[in-house]
């Protein structure tokens, strides 16, 4: 029988948390896993105890994800590169502006044939353009890189309240033993190919997210909100993420983005607002900005200064409209 896969959730952050308690309770039920799931934790100090020491004492990460057990099997680590050694299945589950750090710490030390699963919702823009945060990884690393993403709200997830979400996994051969290791009976998996578009959607939601917090700051109706949302990922966000909180409180207060992620998410961090100027930066270049209304006025308003109040009118202007 071939060795005990082991597995390394990078990150512990709301999500990175919840995810552990799925991977550490299925690594303990199946055979194919080493039973220990190492979890990679920034150390902080909470009420005067090291993060990791709460986690491995009490089981539970009383910052990030209050009021929910680990599995005892979850050991936190708070050295980077040693959390990662002999891991044959690397989940990463940072907030995406720390990514590029965490690969450069642990490309020395990890398995050459490990596989990464990226559960990271944003992008990264460089000279050559737009860049998947999978490509980013398998770039950094020189390992396959596969995705998962759906409307996952990690709190909700971390209740076993029923949802679904999607591994994105170019090499179908990877599928199975992923499906195993993430699979419940209320975090239900599907398995498809086309990874690229998972990630994607997964990361532009939360541009749409802000924007429906917006709305809601603004005391706008349920159809101006529709009007800038889709499917599955976008329905829960635009209505119950951290995103569309931090929008309505910005378009309520007034105050900075950078000051309401200080003030109500308790050390949570924003996707939206970074995935929306990398993504404005990306359609500068291309000449497209202003086909791409909705994304375009997320940015000017959370970073030029634009009024809120006239966040509204990107979809009164929408060229598909004229
Ligand atoms: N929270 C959710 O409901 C949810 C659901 C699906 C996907 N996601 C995605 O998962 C990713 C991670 O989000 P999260 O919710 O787990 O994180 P989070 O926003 O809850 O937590 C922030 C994390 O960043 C860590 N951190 C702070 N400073 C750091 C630094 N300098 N270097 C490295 N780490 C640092 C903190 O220790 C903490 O673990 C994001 O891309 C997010 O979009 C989140
Ligand atoms: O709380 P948000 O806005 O970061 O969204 C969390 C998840 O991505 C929802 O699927």
């Amino acid at each position: 029988m071939a060795a005990p896969k082991k597995v390394c959730v990078v990150g512990s952050g709301n999500w990175g948390s919840a995810i552990a308690k799925i991977v550490g309770a299925n690594a303990a039920k199946y055979d194919r896993f080493d039973t220990t799931v190492n979890m990679w934790v920034f150390e902080e100090m909470v009420d005067g105890r090291k993060l990791t020491e709460i986690i491995n004492t009490d089981h539970e990460n009383v910052k990030y994800l209050p009021g929910h057990k680990l599995p005892p099997n979850v050991v936190a680590i708070p050295d980077l590169a040693e959390s990662v050694k002999g891991a044959d299945i690397l989940i990463f589950v940072v907030p995406h502006q720390f990514i590029l750090r965490v690969c450069d710490t642990i490309k020395d030390h990890i398995k050459k044939d490990a596989v990464g699963m990226s559960l990271i919702k944003g992008v990264d823009v460089g000279p050559e353009g737009l860049k998947l945060i999978s490509e980013v990884i398998q770039g950094k690393l020189g390992i396959a890189v596969t995705v998962l993403m759906g409307a996952n709200i990690a709190n909700e997830v971390a209740e076993e309240k029923f949802c679904e979400t999607t591994i994105g996994c170019k090499d179908k051969a990877y599928g199975p033993i992923l499906k195993e290791l993430m699979q419940t009976t209320n975090f239900r998996v599907t398995v498809v190919e086309e990874s690229d578009v998972v990630e994607i959607c997964g990361a532009l939601k939360n541009i749409v997210a802000v924007g429906a917090g917006f709305c809601d700051g603004l005391g706008f109706g349920d159809n101006t909100k529709a009007a800038s949302c889709g499917i599955a990922d976008l329905i829960t966000t635009c209505y119950g993420g951290r995103n569309r909180k931090i929008g309505k409180a910005f378009a309520e207060t007034g105050k900075t983005i950078e000051q309401l992620e200080n003030e109500l998410l308790g050390g949570q961090k924003l996707q939206g607002p970074a995935t929306a100027a990398e993504v404005h930066q990306i359609l500068k270049q291309k000449n497209m900005a202003e086909k791409f209304p909705l994304f375009t006025a997320v940015y000017q308003i959370c970073f030029n200064g634009h009024p809120v109040t006239e966040f509204i009118k990107c979809l009164q202007d929408h060229p598909e409209h004229m």
